[in-house]
């Protein structure tokens, strides 16, 4: 899928237009498991073409003093990760040094960019945008971002402006990355792996060289691992590592089949872990956690038990998914974590017959129906597995309407408890029969 960046000074009005971007979609597509939302990321589509959505804005604390280089380390970042770049800018505060800045950047780059004059809010604004031809650019569009006016002339040259899907062919070999925070352990585990110190390994978060892809055969299984490691230019904001880090998931993530979660055992699975983790999530990704580091916890015989409880509370409801304890400096289980990779590809590619599927299904929602409502009854009359690339169901039912999440999560775990799906998110589609 393409991914297009929103890019510009602080307080231009980005995020509300991310905003708006994201939630038109999220009122017309149901969301799926109703999980944490990502402030910097989302899915948008226009005029039939999907894509994610990334806001630059926001990293940057205490907007006022910002550092010039700080916009064009996203910027750059943006432009190396976007397939197209919206560049906002204010008409209240007009061309800004900045702005320059960031337009010479983009024009060296060959990527499209759409310059958006935002806060066009009245006629006479209108007039105001054209010192931005100063930028150097044959076209710019107006807009509001709060009331979307001039959104829709935006995005229509956006998204004409995106590759097209490239099909995915029959026999691609399975992709599995390996993501997680700066300084997690994602280039020693690949490093473990491969035997050989192809990766600069060091204690300084944000070394690694940019995502390869290494053809790896295992378990007469052949994959291409992806490592996101490699942030290039160090960065004396924390936040910003981060940001970057999140940024070079989002495309691994968009393009893999499985991804290795890796984080540091000693540091929790916190925040940051937890959205690359729902990022996986709603691409309906396959996971697999490594709590790396092992070797450096203090263990008794609780320990990993306490551990593996302390991780699925992180991750409710979707906590059906694989954990391993791992050191890839003694090498404890590494060769287990791909295994289980292999394991839950497997899961996400599995088709259960209609058949089977219905046996299993029907008695347990005779047993279980759906709670009645208004005094109507729901009838479930059978299922199917869709043919997507990733476990998804449709449910057939008189009144689909009716039926509620939470019933919708209980036709989630029965499919899981009968089919083993651990490690990948399933999609439960109520259809009218
Ligand atoms: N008048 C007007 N104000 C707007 C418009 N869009 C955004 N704003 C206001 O501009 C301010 C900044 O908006 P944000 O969306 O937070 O800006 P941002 O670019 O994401 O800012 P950072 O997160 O600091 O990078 C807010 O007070 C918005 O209400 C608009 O179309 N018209
Ligand atoms: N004790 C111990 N240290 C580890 C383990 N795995 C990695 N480390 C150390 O953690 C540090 C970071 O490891 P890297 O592999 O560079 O981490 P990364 O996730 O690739 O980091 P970035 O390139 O910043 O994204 C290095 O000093 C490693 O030696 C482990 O299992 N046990």
């Amino acid at each position: 899928m393409s991914i297009v960046a929103i890019v510009g000074r602080p307080n231009v009005g980005k995020s509300t237009l991310f905003n708006r971007m994201i939630q038109r979609r999220e009122a017309i597509v149901d969301s799926v498991s109703g999980v944490t939302r990502d402030r910097h990321y989302g899915k948008s589509d226009w005029n039939g073409k999907e894509f994610s959505l990334i806001d630059t804005g926001g990293y940057v604390k205490g907007s006022d003093d910002i550092f010039e280089a700080e916009i064009d380390k996203q910027v750059e970042l943006a432009i190396g990760e976007a397939d197209a770049i919206i560049f906002m800018v204010d008409v209240e505060s007009g061309v800004t040094g900045m702005d320059e800045e960031v337009a010479q950047l983009l024009r060296k780059s060959r990527k499209p960019f759409f310059l958006a004059v935002n806060k066009v809010d009245s006629a006479n604004r209108e007039n105001d945008a054209v010192e931005f031809y100063s930028l150097g650019v044959d076209k710019y569009y107006t807009l509001s971002s709060i009331n979307g006016s001039g959104t829709g002339d935006l995005l229509d040259d956006l998204v004409k402006s995106l590759p097209e899907e490239e099909e995915r062919e029959e026999e691609e070999v399975p992709r599995f990355a390996v993501v997680g925070r700066p300084n997690a352990g994602k280039s020693s585990f690949i490093n473990a792996l491969i035997g050989e110190d192809r990766y600069i390994v060091t204690d300084i978060a944000g070394t690694t060289r940019d995502s390869i892809d290494t053809r790896y055969n295992r378990f007469g299984f052949e994959f291409n691992l992806v490592d996101t490691a490699g942030i290039r230019k160090k960065s004396k904001v924390k936040e910003n590592l981060e940001f970057y880090s999140v940024m070079r998931s989002v495309r691994a993530i968009e393009h893999c089949d499985v991804i290795l979660l890796v984080f540091d055992a000693t540091r929790g699975f916190d925040g940051q872990v937890q959205n690359i983790f729902w990022l996986a999530e709603r691409n309906n990704k396959g996971v697999v956690i490594l709590a790396n580091k092992w070797d450096l916890v203090e263990k008794d015989n609780q320990t990993v038990k306490d551990f593996e409880k302390y991780i699925r509370k992180q991750i409710e409801p979707y906590t059906d998914v694989p954990i391993i304890f791992i050191s890839t400096i003694t090498k404890q289980r590494i060769y287990k974590a791909i295994e289980t990779a292999v394991e839950v590809y497997k899961n996400r590619t599995k088709r259960i017959k209609t058949s089977v599927l219905n046996e299993t299904m029907l008695p347990i929602m005779e047993a279980y129906p759906p709670p009645q409502h208004k005094g109507k009854y729901v009838k479930v009359k059978f299922c199917t597995q869709l043919p997507t690339p990733y476990p998804s169901f449709a449910f057939f039912a008189n009144l689909p309407q009716y039926v509620k999440e939470p019933y919708k999560r209980f036709l989630e775990n029965k499919l899981r408890d009968n089919f083993d799906f651990t490690g990948v998110p399933i999609t439960v589609y109520m259809r009218k029969k």
